[in-house]
């Protein structure tokens, strides 16, 4: 996908961690992670299981709130901005978020409506058929392997580049050798175009970024 550069508000755009803390029951998962993103700049959230890399991905999004620090968004607490951020924003949780009643084309439309982009049934099936669906695109989601589940829900990105900022949960588990050079080469193009991208693997990935991060969630979240 060539890339689109995003020019909203570009020169100013970034994402800051501010002294996060996170608690989860009467687990102090990681405190005092403090990063900043800015357009190009990639960061890879490393770690092994349980060690709180899908519970900073979720405080990034806006999904659960720190129990100490902010996230903001170009200065801003993400909190006070809600809509205003996220429609900047691409998240990708770890179980695909994909309806098993769905075809995997309806899941792609209500998908795109949610963040505010109006898909016609032929623009996702096109999107699909790129990703290596092609008939599956009509199936109810449920029928489809694991890879295929996950490459219905990487599919958003085929229409994400307005949102600067994607926030990807093990994209790459699931998918086979071809799938993951084709997402690489879409998050490259991201990048390329002055997106930001956050993702967590469990495999070395690099990316091609103008900076790139590493969060090491079992060194406490140290970069
Ligand atoms: N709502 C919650 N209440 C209590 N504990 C929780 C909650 N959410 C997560 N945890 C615990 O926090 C720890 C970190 O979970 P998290 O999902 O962030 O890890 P992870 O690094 O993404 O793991 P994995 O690599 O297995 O996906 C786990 O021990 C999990 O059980």
């Amino acid at each position: 996908m060539p890339p689109v550069p995003i020019v909203r508000e570009s020169r100013r755009m970034s994402l800051q961690a501010y002294q996060l803390t996170c608690i989860r029951g009467d687990l102090q998962l990681f405190d005092d992670v403090s990063f900043e993103l800015q357009p190009g700049d990639t960061m890879r959230v490393a770690g092994t299981n349980g060690s709180g890399k899908t519970s900073l991905l979720r405080m990034l999004a806006g999904l659960s709130a720190p129990a100490h620090g902010e996230v903001r968004w170009n200065g801003r607490d993400i909190c006070k901005l809600r809509e205003e951020f996220c429609s900047n924003l691409i998240y990708l949780g770890h179980a695909n978020g994909v309806k098993d009643d769905l075809l995997a084309w309806e899941n792609l439309v209500i998908a795109s409506a949610l963040s505010g982009k109006a898909l016609q049934r032929d623009d996702a099936l096109d999107a699909l058929e790129q990703l290596g669906l092609g008939r599956a695109a009509e199936l109810p989601t449920r029928a489809l392997s694991q890879g295929q589940r996950k490459r219905v829900a990487l599919a958003r990105l085929s229409f994400g580049n307005a949102m600067p900022l994607w926030i990807l949960d093990e994209p790459f588990t699931a998918l086979d050798v071809s799938a993951m050079e084709a997402l690489r080469g879409t998050l490259n193009a991201h990048l390329e175009g002055g997106g930001m991208v956050i993702y967590t693997t469990h495999q070395e990935i690099a990316l091609s970024a103008r900076r790139t991060l590493t969060l090491d969630m079992n060194q406490g979240g140290a970069c």
